[in-house]
């Protein structure tokens, strides 16, 4: 299992775990959150939306934030507001309410990252109730996309590419860590369920209204239904005027592709007690996972003679899919 901050910052995860509860039931809370450009708004949001899940209604085991919760959606905010991983304010706040109010899982969406090189990534980070740091991961697949008449954002014009699947082990089962556009590479859950054996699949995100309403529930049901997995993605709320209109509709997938829970555009919190057994259930009633034809299945097509990066990336991962 990967997680891309370094060992030393990370707690050694298996022994920090409690025993699974019998009932395999996870208490999920979703944090639909508005983003504005004062930063310590963002974090008093956030901690005080957080606060509320783990209070309220029944509480929460494992609690979303959405991607970029500290800052807005954009390029030119990412090295402004950026802050090392850990060592940051940010990373601090979650980790001190993590271990306050002893939440098991607390998945702080993502937040821009500056590296020691001065690199910038977008990266989510995970906590446990000791408010440990026990998984960071680094947006693998960077949002650049431009859809006439829609929208054209280049998120590698700032950011770095991480380059690490990232999954970590929960009381409830593995969980895989993707960021927004990833989900839409299939690849990459590939790795995190038939490797790494994830259950869940997380993903803080933020779509928008071109490509919200077309893809994301699509999306997000596909990933469920391909491995057989909960699938939960969290999103911004929309912020009338903010330059990035994000879709919302923050969203809890069974492993079946129903959807469970999910809200409109508008600042949401989103919960939903799941029942992890479900996961086994689907797998075994529709059993795609073993029944794959991995001597059919090449990842051979070429990268651009150019772009050797691609092409290393590629293979490696043609290297993981075959070693599954
Ligand atoms: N923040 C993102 O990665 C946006 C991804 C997105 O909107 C998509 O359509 O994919």
């Amino acid at each position: 299992m990967n997680a891309s901050a370094s060992p030393a910052d990370v707690a050694a995860p298996a022994s920090l775990w409690p025993q699974p509860p019998p009932s395999q039931l996870l208490r999920v809370a979703l944090l639909q959150l508005p983003i504005t450009n004062d930063k310590a708004q963002n974090l008093a949001t956030a901690e005080a939306a957080i606060r509320e899940a783990v209070t309220t209604g029944g509480g929460a085991d494992l609690v979303i934030l959405p991607e970029c919760f500290n800052c807005p959606y954009g390029a030119s905010y990412f090295g402004p507001y950026a802050e090392p991983i850990p060592g940051g304010p940010t990373t601090a706040r979650l980790s001190a309410l993590a271990r306050e109010l002893a939440i098991p899982v607390l998945v702080g969406g993502s937040i821009p990252e500056r590296t020691p090189e001065g690199r910038l990534h977008n990266t989510a980070l995970v906590f446990d109730r000791t408010g440990a740091l026990v998984a960071t991961h680094r947006k693998a697949h960077l949002f650049d996309v431009d859809v006439p008449g829609g929208i054209r954002f280049v998120e590698s014009e700032t950011l770095s590419p991480g380059d690490q699947v990232t999954t970590f082990p929960t009381p409830w089962g593995t969980a895989g860590l993707g960021i927004c556009y990833d989900v839409r590479f299939p690849h990459l859950a590939s790795i995190m369920v038939e490797r790494d054996g994830a259950r869940l699949l997380i993903y803080p995100a933020a779509f928008n209204t071109t490509t919200g309403p077309l893809h994301w529930e699509l999306l997000l049901r596909s990933r469920a239904v391909d491995f057989g997995c909960w699938v939960m993605a969290c999103s911004p709320s929309r912020v009338p005027g903010a330059t990035y209109q994000a879709f919302g509709h923050s969203m809890i997938v069974s492993p079946w592709g129903t959807v469970v829970a999910t809200c409109e555009a508008g600042p949401s919190l989103v919960r939903a007690t799941i029942d992890m057994a479900q996961v086994h259930q689907a797998r075994q009633a529709i059993p795609v996972l073993s029944q794959r034809r991995w001597d059919l299945y090449t990842c051979d097509r070429p990268a651009p003679a150019d772009d050797k990066d691609n092409l290393a990336r590629q293979t490696a991962l043609k290297v993981n899919v075959r070693n599954v």
